[in-house]
């Protein structure tokens, strides 16, 4: 069987394939057409109907069983839903979609996830990064861990199953972000793998782009500009990242930058190289 994910409201199928239309403006759903001759489709589950195409929203997914089509997720199944601890549940869609909100911004939404001890330069390359987008006229939003924890978060400590809450609620928030067309920078320490990974997970293929700040425990201790090391060494903080908490540094990611002896990059060339990164993506163009 394969499948296929309407992602933007309009999508049509020709006998060279599958071809993405430019959107007419704010239409409410979208059609699949398949190749001449047309099959005879079933929709969901009706497999007598004879369609030359099948309505499917942004929410759709298309199957195709050898000659049969079936729309069986989207709007218009109106499916209850059980998700987590919520049951009952159905998708709500607008008309107004990310591809919309996109052409809007003139860029594409995605999520930049800086990762790295506390000390090894997070917030200031989110914050210069930030800055180099708005003078190009790009919309940004930094989802900081330190910040975060002030409100959404205040309710997490820094055991382990905690900081996997404070990630899992800084990636779905920062994927609504994405999806409203926003170049999200989340700025967290987030040291566990899986963390990172089930993030990634939530995202479209691409938009999680994992930046690792590099940095030896050494030269973020030596920093410590809020004096948090020299307080986790005096046993006055307890589960510090880097002294007695781990750190699993990503395996696989988009982009590292290194500081050490050798390597001091400026907070603006590192910003630089995540925006060559963006460019040759495409994510600064809708
Ligand atoms: N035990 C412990 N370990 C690590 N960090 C600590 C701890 N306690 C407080 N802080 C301060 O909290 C900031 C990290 O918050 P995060 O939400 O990014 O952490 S995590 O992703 O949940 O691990 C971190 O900010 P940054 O220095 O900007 O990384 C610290 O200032
Ligand atoms: N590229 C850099 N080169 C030199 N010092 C830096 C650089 N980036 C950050 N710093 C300094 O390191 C310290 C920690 O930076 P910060 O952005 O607060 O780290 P984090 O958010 O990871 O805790 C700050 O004093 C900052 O001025």
């Amino acid at each position: 069987m394969e499948a296929l994910k309407a992602v933007r409201p309009a999508i049509s199928c020709s006998s060279s394939g599958f071809e993405n239309h430019q959107p007419a403006p704010l239409p409410k759903v979208g059609f699949v057409k398949l190749p001449a001759p047309a099959p005879s489709l079933g929709l969901n589950g009706c497999s007598n109907a004879r369609l030359s195409s099948v309505q499917a929203t942004e929410e759709s997914t298309v199957s195709f069983t050898n000659d049969r089509a079936a729309v069986f997720s989207g709007e218009n199944c109106r499916q209850m839903a059980t998700n987590g601890k919520a049951t009952n549940i159905v998708w709500h869609k607008n008309s107004v979609g990310k591809h919309h909100r996109q052409e809007l911004l003139q860029q594409k939404g995605c999520v930049i996830w800086i990762t790295g001890l506390s000390g090894s330069g997070k917030s200031t390359l989110a914050c210069a990064l930030s800055q180099a987008l708005y003078s190009r006229g790009k919309l940004t939003y930094i989802l900081d861990g330190d910040n975060v924890r002030h409100g959404l978060n205040r309710d997490l400590t820094f055991k382990a199953e905690d900081r996997a809450e404070n990630i899992r609620r800084i990636g779905e928030v920062a994927k609504l972000f994405a999806d409203a067309g926003i170049i999200c920078i989340a700025s967290v320490i987030s040291p566990y793998r899986r963390d990172r990974d089930a993030c990634r997970a939530l995202l479209p293929e691409g938009d999680f782009i994992e930046v690792f700040m590099n940095v030896p425990l050494q030269i973020c201790e030596a920093r410590d500009p809020k004096g948090l090391y020299k307080l986790a060494r005096a046993g006055k903080i307890k589960g510090f990242t880097g002294i007695d908490d781990p750190y699993e540094p990503p395996l696989n990611c988009e982009l590292v930058l290194p500081q050490n002896e050798e390597n001091c990059a400026s907070p603006c060339e590192m910003a630089e190289s995540v925006i060559s990164y963006l460019e040759e993506k495409d994510y600064l163009q809708a």
